[in-house]
């Protein structure tokens, strides 16, 4: 499951991001060397923290620096030719005449920027804004989706009350844009596809915000199994925090979303339950301080893809929990693997059912 989820967020921050289709989640599922090349750079620089011959590997090109190198090449392969297709792309929309097409996302528009040279924005720089999103948008988003499906599997009241939200929501918004909901049979799959294309068309931006259970089960997950389980910052200068410690130039101050997330003195007693509860008011979503529920940080740096990932989110485990039940397989142990990114070591292994 965790792959299927990565394939998808990876498709989706491309297309969001770059308006590129890479079809990575096409049914074939195609080789994925990027992907691949991504996660093994990704567990390399973060196993130099505690390897401390990396120096010495590096220099002499051997082992996992050896393997770094490759993982680099390949993954600057693709980014530049994502840079190169959308440039492209961009100079043939612009050679039709009145043509008045708006690019809408991210990557377009730093390539607009970059027509005015004092932004100084080169192919290197493209290449940066574009990882930089691969990283921020791919693994977190998939990442905290595999936990909230190992969490709604494994507590039944609150797979049955989140499908009761997405069927009453179902029923609503067919009755809003007054269209018959069509036959939804579980085993004939063309009747159970059109039903979920149905479902898919159904939603919107403004009505995903009426989700109110499907909210607070992403947030409670978040909450237990933040994305950025911890998130470290180098101190520049001598300075004093507000609670009077001192700390020096050339330290390191760590917020930990992991713990604060799990604290009695946050949460009350039971604090390491999941319920999503918690967040409701009145049956209404009720968010918490950013300096309290920490995992998309706080302050002026805060996440700037929140309200995007919650809404790739919501609208993934809608259909999902809507159309699937999901059963953990019978011994599959889900383990943490502690990189920077809070994934699972041994990925989600579950049997999918269907849902009328
Ligand atoms: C569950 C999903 C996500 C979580 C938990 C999350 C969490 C975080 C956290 C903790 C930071 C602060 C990192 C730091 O200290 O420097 C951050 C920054 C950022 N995130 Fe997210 N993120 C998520 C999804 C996304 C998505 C989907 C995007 C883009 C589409 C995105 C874009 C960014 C960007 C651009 C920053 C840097 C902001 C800045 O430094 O000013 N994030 N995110």
């Amino acid at each position: 499951m965790c792959e299927l989820l990565m394939r998808m967020t990876l498709d989706s921050i491309c297309k969001v991001g770059f308006g590129v289709e890479i079809g990575t989640l096409s049914p074939n599922l195609p080789d994925n060397r990027f992907a691949k090349a991504f996660d093994a750079a990704n567990i390399i620089v973060t196993l130099r923290f505690i390897d401390p011959l990396w120096k010495i590997k590096k220099f002499l090109g051997v082992g996992s620096e050896a393997v770094l190198d490759q993982s680099i090449k390949i993954i600057d392969d693709f980014t530049y030719s994502v840079i190169h297709r959308r440039k492209k792309e961009i100079e043939e929309t612009q050679e039709i005449p009145n043509n008045g097409k708006i690019k809408h996302d991210i990557l377009s528009r730093f390539i607009e920027l970059g027509k005015d040279p004092e932004n100084n924005i080169n192919d290197k720089s493209l290449r940066d804004v574009v990882l930089n999103f691969v990283i921020a948008g791919r693994d977190t988003t998939a990442t905290t989706l595999s936990w909230a499906i190992y969490m709604i599997m494994t507590h039944d009241h609150v797979a049955e009350k989140l499908y009761e939200e997405l069927k009453s929501f179902e029923k609503d918004r067919a009755e809003e844009e007054n269209v018959c909901l069509k036959p939804c049979e579980t085993q004939d799959p063309e009747s159970f596809d059109q039903r979920t294309k149905q479902f898919a068309e159904l939603m919107s931006y403004d009505t995903l915000g009426k989700l109110y259970y499907l909210h607070a089960v992403i947030t409670e997950t978040l909450r237990l199994y933040p994305a950025v389980p911890q998130d470290p910052k180098g101190i520049l200068n001598d300075d004093i925090l507000p609670d009077g410690t001192k700390v020096k130039a050339g330290g390191m101050v760590t917020y930990v979303p992991y713990s604060m997330g799990r604290m009695e003195y946050n949460w009350g007693p039971d604090a390491n339950e999941f319920k999503p509860e918690r967040w409701l008011k009145d049956g209404l979503f009720q968010n918490a301080s950013p300096f309290k529920f920490t995992a998309f940080q706080a302050g002026p740096r805060i996440c700037l893809g929140k309200d995007s990932a919650y809404l790739q989110m919501k609208m993934a485990l809608a259909i999902l929990c809507r159309f699937f039940k999901f059963e953990l397989v019978e011994g599959h142990a889900v383990e943490y693997r502690m990189m920077t990114i809070l994934s699972m070591k041994n990925g989600l292994k579950i049997k999918v059912s269907t849902r009328s």
